[in-house]
């Protein structure tokens, strides 16, 4: 929290890390531009003053004008230099970003990624910092040459004739009262612009995510018709705001460059009266003219600190969110792989949906979660898998707060198996290599045989170099949940959390999973959340979860004689089980 009082150029400063120097050299470099470029003009002062004067040995203007090449020439190669220090910075300063923000992803609460749209999480990690490369790259060195350049001419006229000096700014004021009023609003229309942005990204990208309930809702044309709203707003806002912005931005840019409106004859009153030389009246004129246009330059970046600004500004609030509080290392070590709920509570965002959870897990035993549809289960579940915090109570391993192991070892002792099985992109070996990554080809073929995947992997084109595809779209539902069990057990975690899918109900399949189960979770803790009553009715112990509450807790006969809830779940469950064949159980 105490991060959020950081400044932007504070967090700058933190995203810069080691490579400061880089930045110090760029602006030194651009100094160095700058002295190159300020030089020639000296040189020029003098070469007019000589030809005024009649000098006629051309031999000392081919060493000034040769003189005024190599300073050219070096202007360019510092102004080289010091971009290649300032972008080698940046890039650094945008991985940096990049870590940090991915970091934070896997710190914080489950619910608060998710509760985010993907799109705009993915925006501001891709597009968004890439945005600012261009900015954080040329604004050190840019800004440095295009401020210092104007203040090293000014001061050279200032010594020329300090009269001249001034009249030379006359229009400067003009040109800012115009570009100020453009800047009305700016803020807000900013934004604006901002905003309308995100809207646009967040539903191209549930356009692309929900193309397939799109299409087979036949939604086609409304949806895009969301989208094509979103770009027509998007574009409107601009065009508002380039329209209010035009008037006076044509009027700053007439104004600005106007020096010689006051120069010229200004100048020419004094060359008159005999106060000013005409070398120096020319000299002046020359100078006068290449006053503003770096100034220009300058005032053209306000529009992109501003969007360096906004975007540090979403990057920085991602960094603030409220991480899942972990300790770096184990306080304690468990005694053994017990589970223990003590008076858990727990709320989406205001909804409370857990009210006083009690629940006692031996280890090594098989326990399950029933119980109807939005009761809890899940819920429960993920918060044993720590993906997220209890509001009130305690969950204990072993006799210890899972809030005082850290999250990496925490994760070594706990297998989450969920009904949303994420495949990555990658082959189908390194998918499952992902329980545990530096497991050999041999275990990762070992575990899946043992979940039963190999036979279907082998027939796939390339075997185990399979690519699984975004989300494992080229795999069924039952054949990714097979992978996700095999990666659960290269993982070999002493507490294994599976919430079993319902969608994948065919019996060749159910049987198949409800096998590898079984191999998966020898002598482990197994809490499973149960949709299928005939697959627990062997488990050890059985919570009935209604409402947030746990209702009822024992083994399958004890629940059956007590007739309440569990015994009514079970009839119905035997109505639809009497005409399938007799389900395997984990136990
Ligand atoms: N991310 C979320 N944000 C807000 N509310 C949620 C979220 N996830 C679940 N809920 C709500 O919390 C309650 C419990 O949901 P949960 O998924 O734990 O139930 P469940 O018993 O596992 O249901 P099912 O058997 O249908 O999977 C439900 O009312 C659900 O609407």
């Amino acid at each position: 929290m105490k991060q959020k009082e950081k400044s932007v150029t504070g967090w700058l400063a933190d995203f810069t890390g080691t490579h400061k120097n880089l930045y110090i050299a760029s602006v030194l470099l651009a100094v160095c531009g700058v002295a190159c470029s300020i030089v020639p003009y000296v040189i020029m002062g003098d070469v007019v003053s000589r030809l005024i004067a009649g000098e006629r040995q051309w031999g000392i203007y081919l060493r000034e004008g040769l003189l005024m090449a190599v300073l050219w020439l070096a202007r360019v190669i510092f102004h080289a230099l010091s971009t290649t220090c300032s972008h080698k910075a940046t890039f650094h300063v945008l991985g940096n970003i990049r870590r940090q923000v991915c970091d934070k992803l896997a710190r914080v609460p489950l619910g608060r990624v998710k509760d985010t749209p993907s799109g705009s999480l993915k925006n501001i990690i891709v597009e968004r910092i890439d945005s600012i490369e261009t900015t954080l790259a040329h604004i050190l060195p840019e800004f440095t040459s295009n401020l210092l350049a104007p203040v090293a001419v000014f001061v050279y006229l200032c010594v020329i004739d300090w009269r001249m000096a001034l009249v030379s700014l006359v229009s400067l004021p003009l040109g800012l009262l115009a570009y100020m009023g453009m800047m009305i609003g700016y803020e807000e229309s900013f934004k604006n612009t901002v905003i309308k942005t995100r809207i646009l990204n967040d539903t191209a990208v549930e356009y692309i995510n929900g193309i397939e309930v799109i299409k087979a809702f036949g939604k086609a044309q409304s949806s895009y018709e969301k989208f094509k709203i979103a770009a027509k707003e998007g574009a409107d806002c601009y065009i508002e705001w380039m329209r209010r912005c035009n008037v006076f931005f044509s009027i700053a840019m007439v104004l600005f460059p106007c020096t010689a409106v006051s120069v010229l004859p200004i100048g020419g009153l004094f060359v008159k009266n005999g106060t000013l030389a005409v070398a120096d009246f020319v000299l002046c004129l020359i100078l006068s003219l290449g006053l503003t246009a770096p100034l220009i330059t300058v005032m053209s970046y306000s529009d992109d600190i501003g969007r360096l600004r906004t975007i540090l500004g979403e990057v920085t609030e991602i960094l603030c969110w409220e991480e899942l509080s972990r300790p770096e290392e184990d306080k304690k070590k468990p005694a053994d792989y017990s589970v223990t709920l003590k008076d858990v509570t727990f709320a989406y965002k205001e909804k409370e949906v857990l009210h006083g959870i009690d629940m006692q897990i031996r280890p090594g035993t098989v326990n399950a979660l029933v119980g109807p549809s939005g009761s809890g289960k899940s819920t429960i579940a993920k918060l044993i898998a720590s993906l997220w915090d209890v509001k009130s109570g305690s969950i204990c391993i072993g006799g210890v707060d899972i809030r005082e192991l850290s999250l990496e070892e925490y994760n070594r002792r706990v297998a989450y198996v969920s009904q949303d099985n994420y495949l990555f992109d990658d082959t189908i070996r390194e998918n499952i290599r992902m329980g545990r990554m530096d497991a050999t080809d041999a275990e990762v073929e070992e575990a899946a045989k043992k979940s039963g995947c190999h036979e279907f992997i082998m027939q796939l084109e390339n075997g185990y170099d399979t690519v699984a595809g975004g989300a494992g779209g080229h795999l069924s539902g039952g054949e990714r949940q097979r992978i996700a069990i095999a990666r659960a057990m290269l993982k070999d975690a002493p507490i294994v959390i599976l919430d079993e899918a319902t969608a994948y109900t065919d019996p060749e399949n159910e049987a198949v999973i409800q096998s590898s189960v079984a191999k998966l979770v020898q002598g482990k803790t197994l809490i499973v959340i149960a949709h299928r009553l005939s697959t627990i009715a062997d488990a050890d112990c059985i919570f009935v979860v209604d409402d947030g509450r746990i209702a009822e807790r024992g083994t399958h006969r004890e629940l059956l004689e007590n007739g309440k809830l569990y015994a009514k779940m079970w009839k119905a469950h035997i109505g639809v089980k009497n005409s399938e064949r007799e389900g395997v159980s984990y136990a």
